[in-house]
């Protein structure tokens, strides 16, 4: 299953196919393995949810980036709807890997960003200096790699119902959630038709910069990477 079919058309379909060596990491990297296989390690599991939790405020403070640039309420209820997706349902997968590893969202709670982290928000919000256009790019590996996982494993493997992770696997498969890739594409398609090619040229560095940031993200967890000096 690739990110997009050779048969799609759109800006987005372009970056999916030219990207799709990353999706493929993305999804063979050995912290989504074992979300799969149902062993990572429970540390592995904390440590993602601490940073991602931060990752997940930062997220939304680029809507709000976005919102101030909207041409119009269209585009602002877009970004509005989208803040309340992530502050009311999007913690849900956060509360079923807490779940997993017998801890309480509270406590897996940290102050710090460890580098990688911190490296991903700041791309985002240096796209949202650029332009609607190069935010919305920078913005959508985050729902398309996620959704397109979540589809693909639960569509190939059919998790059993006594699958540890089964809720988060299954929320990001979910309509709703599949709904916003679907509709961020089409919304930076729609910019794409009418950016420059100069413009569209960052659209595509600051989308597969993203897609790099999501594997080392995982990366991230997996080794729980800490700020440590060279010498330790
Ligand atoms: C590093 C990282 N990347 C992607 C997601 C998933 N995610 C975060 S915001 C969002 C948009 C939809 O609300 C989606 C799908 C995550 N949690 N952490």
């Amino acid at each position: 299953m690739t990110a997009a079919a050779t048969t799609d058309t759109g800006f987005t379909a372009e970056l999916g196919r030219a990207n799709a060596g990353l999706f493929d990491a993305f999804y063979e990297h050995p912290f989504l393995a074992g979300m799969r296989d149902g062993t990572l390690a429970k540390e592995k599991v904390l440590h993602y949810v601490g940073q991602d939790h931060q990752y997940l405020s930062a997220y939304i403070r680029c809507y709000g980036l976005g919102m101030a640039m909207s041409p119009d309420r269209r585009w602002m209820r877009h970004f509005h709807d989208s803040a309340a997706f992530i502050l009311d349902d999007e913690t849900h997968p956060h509360h079923v890997l807490c779940d997993y590893a017998g801890t309480s969202y509270e406590d897996a709670q940290v102050d710090r960003l460890a580098p990688t982290a911190q490296a991903y928000i700041d791309h985002m919000m240096a796209a949202g200096r650029d332009s609607l256009g190069v935010l919305l790019a920078a913005l959508l590996p985050c729902p398309w790699t996620y959704t397109w996982a979540a589809d693909r494993f639960v569509t190939e493997e059919r998790p059993p119902a006594d699958h540890p992770l089964l809720g988060w696997w299954e929320f990001y498969a979910t309509r709703d959630t599949q709904g916003v890739t679907h509709k961020l594409r089409g919304l930076l398609d729609s910019l794409a038709e009418d950016a420059g090619a100069g413009e569209r040229a960052r659209m595509a560095r600051a989308f597969e910069d993203s897609c790099h940031h999501e594997i080392r993200f995982w990366q991230m967890a997996w080794s729980l990477e800490t700020w440590t000096a060279p010498d330790g």
